[in-house]
């Protein structure tokens, strides 16, 4: 197994980067949340956005709430470790909090659209592990949206027209769940993030339990 370090070789043990993608109301942020609570080993990457607030967000927790212009200057001066316009809005992820978090050896989440999980996996293929959500079908996504009841039925038919679009990437993921029930979705995904963290544990050598065994 060439990707098991050699016993005397230590190397630092990085976070792992769990992206999850969905079409708008799949549910993946309910997914996501449920994962949060549930994992005090996992943080959250909280985005900044040029989207305006929903009554239920929290500045801070939920995004990061910047105007066009401030998205911009964060863009531009090399701030974020993604970015990309989603159904008319500009979304990215803060660098430096993924990158202390890394090297400190934490795992993060990322719900991210397909484009920036494309660029973290061009940029950090080694610690993404990514995940796409599936709607059970299109008419359960749409009543999805309506009974999240959040936004304007203009942004919801937006986001509806954009979801096939987004289907499209699926096969770009390491994993796809289809989201019929909740916690049969959530059990999946939490069983990957465990099976990746022995992958990660095992790959960087970590397994000082064995060695103890063996030696
Ligand atoms: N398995 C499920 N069965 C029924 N309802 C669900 C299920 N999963 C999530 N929901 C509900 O569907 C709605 C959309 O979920 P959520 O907000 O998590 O979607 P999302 O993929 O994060 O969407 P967006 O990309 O717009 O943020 C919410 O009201 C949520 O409670
Ligand atoms: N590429 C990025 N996509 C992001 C980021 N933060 C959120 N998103 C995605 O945008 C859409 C819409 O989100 P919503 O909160 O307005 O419903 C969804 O697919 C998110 O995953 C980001 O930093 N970068």
């Amino acid at each position: 197994m060439a990707d098991i370090a050699p016993a005397h070789v230590k190397i630092a043990r990085r976070g792992l980067m769990l992206v999850i993608s969905s079409p708008s109301g799949a549910g993946k942020s309910t997914i996501a949340r449920t994962l949060m609570d549930k994992d005090k080993q996992i943080g959250l990457s909280v985005s900044v956005t040029t989207r305006q607030r929903r009554q239920s967000e929290i500045e801070g927790v939920h995004y990061q709430f910047v105007s066009q212009r401030e998205f911009e200057r964060l863009r531009d001066s090399d701030s974020l470790l993604e970015w990309a316009q989603v159904h008319g809005n500009y979304y990215g992820t803060p660098r430096e909090a993924v990158e202390t978090a890394m090297g400190e050896g934490r795992d993060m989440l990322f719900d991210i659209d397909w484009q920036g999980a494309q660029q973290l996996q061009d940029k950090m293929s080694a610690d993404v592990v990514s995940i796409f959500i599936l709607p059970p079908t299109m008419a359960e996504l749409q009543s999805r949206l309506h009974r999240r009841a959040e936004d304007s039925e203009e942004v919801i038919q937006t986001r509806l027209n954009n979801s096939r679009a987004e289907i499209a990437h699926w096969r770009e993921y390491d994993y796809v769940i289809v989201n019929d029930d909740l916690n049969a979705a959530f059990d999946a995904v939490q069983s990957i993030v465990k099976a990746e963290r022995l992958r990660r544990d095992r790959r960087h050598g970590l397994f000082d339990f064995v060695e103890g065994l063996i030696a």
